[in-house]
């Protein structure tokens, strides 16, 4: 079964035709084989409320591929999908509408394999409710607690449990009463407040929409029932009025609007509002729906505003209410869930998107990561898939947000891969810090121009990059040398040498790595700021961190120097015989052996050091950095 275009536009009609009707938004959640395919084939199939096509392809399959004899085999008409997903086809999270007449409900079916923990997360992020599923013979497993968990972190306050395959274990009241028990410690625990226990059987139809008469002992309302009246709070945080700008409307030079969904409160023409981050004030002139002009727009209607002056407000601002506007600050403390396949590492710069913004981001630090098992907090360098933590967060530029808890759209973000533009991380802001509040930069008038000036020379760095024992120390010793002896202001920063100041505390993990080039790349920035030529010399083994270093230059002041000599070449020579020890594992985590290097894809200057002489390859260097000196009578 595929999510056509047709099904996309099947689920806007049916949610513009229920618009005011008593919905609810729930998510389903599970481990692979728990049944909750079937569960949800079954649900939707005695609800009667399947499409005709849908039913036609069901009763096709079970013939065909279905285990379950004559039977229709409800897994089948989920598991097309699943089928789907094996293939790499794109879906994050497939949602599924049915109702009854008490109430609507759209589904949003996650499959359950760990690394679908991204779609899982997507689908919480806008639930009421969640089924989580557990065979009745396993228990709650660490995959059960794990789900429970993303959705606490999401924000979801009812919670389902519902123990299947309750056949398969005779209907045995006490099994039940000890999965429960263990689950609602469980969800109390998270802080989740309504977790109800439903004993059932999805393959048999017991609990699923009736109540079974064969656990006759269990007293509470079938599956359907509870979701049918379970009472979920709606309330989205404060009421002030918040509109992330997903774009700027154009069409010509008189018209500018400024499109979004009303993401809380509502707005009425004439109203005054803020643009944040920049803090613009003006007023609403025209509120533009779908089927032309309002006068009140609120939380949930896409919309199009005017306002009576013209602003500078860009995709991303959040346009607010301006008597109750958010907060705006760009220091956090979150919660992540870490979905990358490559660890999170503290430092890195990663895309951090919230609302419509787009900004640059890093982890300053984790504070603890939490064992979903125990829910002890445990101290972390970094995260792998799917652990969940506590952490500090910094952003290149403030950013307008509400506390997850008050506001999903406003308080959730993720965090993009800048190379691969994968989503790694799920999180929430918690509270803004203040830390950086009441740190403004010092105006100084002597700046960088004027120190270049008085020493005749222009200010650049050279980021030496290659393996160890490559050349990189040795040449640019020598250009180092040369500038010097014609008068230049220079400075090497050698990693070694660095590792005994600065940076001791420092191994050589991912992570130490990751901040050893932070710190050094900060340094060469305050030292081109001084009006130095500033040669660096570390392995700086990764893309990410060299991009990073770059964008603390500016144009042309930077220049990447690739010294690039084979591994088998740097290994024969072995200047302090560190290969050697590498081989016979007394030193761990060794570049190029047990540690990764990414060459450089568009340095500006390779040097390939078995092919010319050392001296031949600084020269070359040197004539690149005099070529944008200014000319001052010094001879090369
Ligand atoms: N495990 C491991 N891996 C790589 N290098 C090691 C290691 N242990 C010690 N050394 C010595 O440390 C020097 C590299 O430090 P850097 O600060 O340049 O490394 S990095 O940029 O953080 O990757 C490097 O110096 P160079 O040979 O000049 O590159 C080594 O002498
Ligand atoms: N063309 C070359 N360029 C640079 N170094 C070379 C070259 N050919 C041989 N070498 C030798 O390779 C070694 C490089 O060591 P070093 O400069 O300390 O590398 P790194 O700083 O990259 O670890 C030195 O012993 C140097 O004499």
């Amino acid at each position: 079964m595929t999510v056509t275009p047709e099904r996309h536009a099947a689920l806007a009609a049916y949610l513009r035709k229920h618009e005011g009707r008593d919905q609810l938004r729930f998510i389903t959640c599970g481990s692979v084989d728990d049944g909750k395919s079937t569960l949800l084939g079954r649900l939707l199939y005695d609800t009667k409320l399947l499409f005709d096509d849908q039913l036609a392809a069901l009763a096709r399959d079970s013939k065909r591929h279905g285990t379950q004899g004559d039977a229709l085999d409800f897994a089948l008409l989920l598991d097309g999908l699943e089928a789907e997903r094996e293939q790499g086809i794109t879906i994050d999270v497939a949602y599924r509408f049915f109702g009854t007449d008490k109430r609507g409900f759209i589904v949003a079916d996650c499959p359950g394999h760990e690394q679908y923990t991204r779609n899982m997360a997507t689908g919480a992020s806008t639930a009421e409710l969640a089924v989580v599923l557990v065979d009745a013979r396993k228990g709650v497993l660490t995959q059960t607690r794990r789900h429970t968990w993303i959705c606490a972190l999401f924000g979801i306050r009812h919670v389902v449990l519902a123990v299947n395959k309750m056949d398969l274990v005779d209907y045995d009241r006490s099994r039940f009463e000890a999965i429960a028990a263990e689950y609602t410690a469980l969800a109390y625990a998270l802080g989740i407040a309504d977790a109800t226990c439903i004993p059932l059987s999805a393959l048999c139809g017991d609990n699923v929409t009736a109540r079974s008469p064969r656990m006759p002992w269990y007293e509470g309302p079938s599956l359907l029932e509870h979701l049918e009246t379970v009472r979920v709070e709606r309330a989205t945080g404060g009421t002030g009025f918040r509109l992330p700008v997903q774009w700027v409307n154009r069409p010509d030079h008189g018209f500018r609007g400024y499109a979004g969904t009303v993401a809380q409160g509502r707005i009425a023409v004439g109203a005054e509002i803020v643009a944040l981050p920049g803090g613009r004030r003006s007023r609403i002139a025209r509120i533009i729906g779908p089927d032309g002009d309002l006068e009140v727009a609120a939380a949930g209607q896409a919309v199009t505003l005017t306002l009576a002056d013209e602003l500078d407000i860009a995709r991303g601002d959040v346009i607010a209410d301006a008597a109750h506007p958010p907060q705006v600050a760009d220091q956090f403390a979150c919660r992540l869930l870490w979905m990358g396949d490559a660890p999170l590492l503290p430092g890195r710069p990663y895309w951090l998107k919230i609302g419509a913004r787009t900004v640059g981001a890093q982890v300053t630090e984790i504070r603890h990561k939490i064992d979903v098992n125990t829910q002890a907090e445990l101290a972390a360098k970094r995260l792998e898939l799917n652990e969940v933590a506590q952490c500090n967060l910094s952003l290149d530029q403030p950013v307008a947000f509400e506390p997850y808890a008050e506001n999903r759209t406003l308080g959730g973000f993720i965090l993009i891969d800048r190379q691969s533009n994968a989503t790694v991380a799920g999180g929430t802001l918690d509270f803004a810090l203040r830390r950086a509040g009441n740190v403004h930069w010092q105006h100084i008038d002597v700046d960088k121009a004027a120190r270049a000036t008085i020493k005749g020379q222009k200010p650049c760095c050279l980021w030496f990059t290659g393996l160890s024992g490559s050349g990189k120390s040795t040449i640019a010793n020598l250009v180092e040398r040369r500038l010097h002896a014609l008068g230049y202001h220079t400075y090497i920063l050698d990693g070694d040498n660095v590792r005994h100041g600065l940076n001791r505390d420092l191994g050589f993990t991912d992570e130490d790595r990751v901040e050893n080039i932070r710190r050094v790349a900060e340094v060469a920035k305050l030292m081109v700021d001084a009006g130095l030529i500033v040669l660096v010399s570390f392995i700086s083994p990764f893309r990410s961190e060299r991009r990073m270093a770059r964008a603390l230059f500016g144009e042309g002041e930077f220049l990447e120097v690739f010294v690039d000599t084979p591994l088998a070449e740097c290994e024969r020579r072995d200047p302090k015989g560190l290969y050697r020890r590498a081989r016979a594992g007394q030193i761990s985590n060794f570049t190029g052996i047990d540690s990764p290097y990414e060459a450089p894809e568009a340095p500006e200057i390779t040097l390939r050091t078995v092919e010319a002489e050392a001296g031949a390859l600084a020269q070359r260097l040197v004539e690149r950095v005099l070529s944008f000196e200014p000319a001052h009578g010094r001879e090369a």
